[in-house]
């Protein structure tokens, strides 16, 4: 397996503190790695010793097979980033803040930078300085400078900051692009479940430091089925009937209320049926299907997260 990035144990600590501990990381070449957590998990504090803006305190990263050290330029010049909020030459104008870029990273190729802000939907802004932008459009300008010198590996710190929900979509979009069709890798960090859900080949949970679970989201929708959720007058006695007459034990109980019923045979008719019969008043029933949201509500019950 080649793998863009490892960390083994990687841990830092600050006046004693530790903020990341013991982290061991994978992503392999041209998936998207969405690292998910609360504000203040450690997520920038791991992206900045990536891109060694920060020492980690032990532990080692290895990127694209190499172990990073203080001297890797070479190694930083094939990956691109936007850590925290990006800062610009704010007098400047976009272009020219891309160029600098260029120049200072030794990329010589002036149509990337058109190509990068065509990619990034900036348009209209050649005379405009970088002040008079709105919050999106300075976040759009990081990306097209994270991308504009063609990196094998993009690190981007909560990149829709900002964004409206047609921008975020269309940055959702461009990162997928540029996974699929240039097979970048993409490593980018999120608090939002639903976007880096939408995004991610693999998802990785990062609460007080620590790494709680690396999965891929194929294994997370083979895991979560359908389920019939229903609500009575009465939950012990329906749980006593599914139990019994139909002889269901793949469901659970949930606030002494609702009741999920994760048998795939049983049908929702069949279901409402038997209750009836036994005179239990259905408050409500339908089909759910359960989403990354329940299986972080899993983890968290597992202690792995406190919200
Ligand atoms: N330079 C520093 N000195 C001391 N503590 C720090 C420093 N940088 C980060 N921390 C602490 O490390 C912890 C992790 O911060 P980090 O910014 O990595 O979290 P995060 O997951 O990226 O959250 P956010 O989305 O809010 O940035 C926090 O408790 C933060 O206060």
């Amino acid at each position: 397996m080649t793998y863009i990035l490892r960390t083994t144990q990687l841990t830092k600590s600050y006046m004693g503190n530790e903020v990341v501990s013991n982290v061991n990381m994978k992503i392999k070449k041209g998936e998207i790695y969405g690292f998910l957590g609360p504000n203040g998990a450690g997520k920038t504090t791991i992206m900045k010793m990536i891109t060694n803006l920060v020492k980690p305190t032990s532990g080692e990263i290895e990127l694209f097979g190499e172990k990073l050290m203080n001297q890797s330029y070479h190694l930083l010049g094939r990956m691109g980033s936007i850590i925290e909020n990006p800062i610009f030459y704010d007098k400047l104008t976009a272009r020219k803040n891309l160029e600098l870029h260029c120049e200072y990273m030794g990329f010589h190729n002036k149509q990337a930078i058109d190509e990068a802000l065509v990619l990034v939907h900036l348009k209209n802004i050649d005379e405009k300085p970088v002040k008079d932008f709105s919050l999106g459009m300075k976040q759009r300008l990081g990306i097209a400078r994270a991308i504009v010198t063609k990196p094998e590996f993009l690190i981007l710190d909560e990149p829709i900051n900002g964004l409206d929900p047609v921008g975020i979509k269309e940055i959702r979009d461009l990162f997928k692009m540029l996974s699929k069709e240039y097979g970048i890798t993409i490593l980018v960090s999120s608090h939002i479940l639903g976007e880096i859900e939408k995004v991610a080949d693999t998802i990785a949970v990062i609460n007080q430091g620590k790494l709680i679970e690396e999965v891929t989201m194929e294994h997370i929708r083979e895991k979560n089925s359908e389920y019939i959720e229903l609500a009575t007058n009465d939950y012990k006695k329906t749980a006593y009937l599914l139990e019994h007459q139909l002889k269901i034990v793949n469901f659970r109980v949930i606030d002494n209320y609702f009741i999920r019923v994760y048998e795939s045979d049983v049908s929702l008719g069949e279901l409402s049926k038997m209750l009836i019969l036994n005179d239990v008043v259905i408050e409500s029933i339908h089909k759910k299907e359960s989403s990354l949201e329940d299986y972080f509500l899993s983890l968290l019950n597992r202690g792995g997260i406190s919200a």
